[in-house]
């Protein structure tokens, strides 16, 4: 098998795809008990298609990703992430669930769009995905800057860039995040729309360094991925991963901050959007 060519389908990664998951086998193994009344099996069938049917049925009502979106994706699904970790290439276990992907891409290009943004910041763009959608969103004097940390991600991610007209608005920073970002503050460029979508562990300091180094407009917006985690932000700690925990934190964290209000949308692992208030 060639190295860099990964076969398999991407694993549940949100609340309700691990709950469709785990429905499946639930209906699978009640298939096998003859002594369960034909009720149960059917309601319990009925779930199973409440959770499965929801992420085609809204990929379906949502417009369609642009060709050089597809390609993006298709590429990242197709690369041996786990091998790139293991001989070294990428600094990071990177691996294709990471993307975001078409209904989220849309979601943040609409976003972009309603506040008319013209200075993006992502905070993690692993192979593009997400910079990618929102640039589309941009106008033609508009920029988005992407932090990530891997140099073998970033290449990837700018050799799919090179292939759209919507990717020269895009300028990539290979580095920490923390780092990078205290670098765009003593330029001085602050960022009407921002994405963080990095170090599950750093983002009370993404957070905190983006209003106490003024890097958002004072109408600026945040967008922050993964904030639901799989659900284990409202599971009981002792099933919460450190990444679980750090979420749990942050999502705390901003709740508390009176400086912002916030909203969490049950959209994907969970995306929430803060604004500046005070
Ligand atoms: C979840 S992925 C980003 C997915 C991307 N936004 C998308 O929607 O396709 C997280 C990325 O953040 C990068 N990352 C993690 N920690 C980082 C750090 N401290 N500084 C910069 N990038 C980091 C990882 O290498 C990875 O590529």
């Amino acid at each position: 098998m060639n190295n860099t060519l990964q076969t398999s389908a991407p694993r549940p990664v949100t609340p309700v795809g691990i709950l469709a998951q785990q429905l499946e086998s639930l209906v699978k193994a009640a298939k096998e008990q003859t002594d369960l009344p034909a009720e149960f099996q059917q309601n319990l069938e009925q779930a199973w298609q409440l959770a499965a049917g929801l992420d085609p049925y809204l990929e379906g009502c949502t417009t369609s990703e642009s060709s050089a979106l597809t390609a993006l994706a298709t590429k990242t699904a197709r690369e041996g992430w786990n091998q790139r970790f293991q001989d070294g290439t990428t600094v990071r276990h990177l691996e294709q669930e990471m993307l975001s992907g078409h209904v989220e891409g849309q979601t943040l290009k609409m976003f972009v769009h309603m506040t008319k943004a013209k200075r993006i910041l992502e905070i993690g763009m692993f192979t593009g995905y997400s910079a990618l959608a929102m640039a589309e969103a941009l106008p033609v004097d508009g920029e988005l800057v992407a932090c990530e940390v891997d140099p073998y991600t970033a290449e990837f991610a700018q050799a799919e860039f090179a292939k759209s007209t919507d990717g020269s608005k895009i300028r990539v920073e290979v580095g920490s995040a923390l780092e990078t970002l205290d670098k765009l503050a003593a330029a001085g460029e602050p960022f009407d729309f921002v994405f963080i979508d990095a170090d599950k562990k750093e983002y009370v300091q993404y957070f905190q360094t983006l209003l106490e180094k003024n890097l958002l407009t004072p109408s600026g917006f945040i967008c922050v991925d993964n904030t639901l985690l799989q659900g284990q932000v409202y599971l009981e700690a002792e099933r919460q991963t450190p990444n679980g925990e750090a979420i749990a934190k942050f999502n705390d964290f901003v709740a508390a901050d009176t400086r912002v209000e916030q909203v969490l949308l049950p959209l994907r692992d969970g995306l929430t959007i803060i604004r500046r208030v005070s």
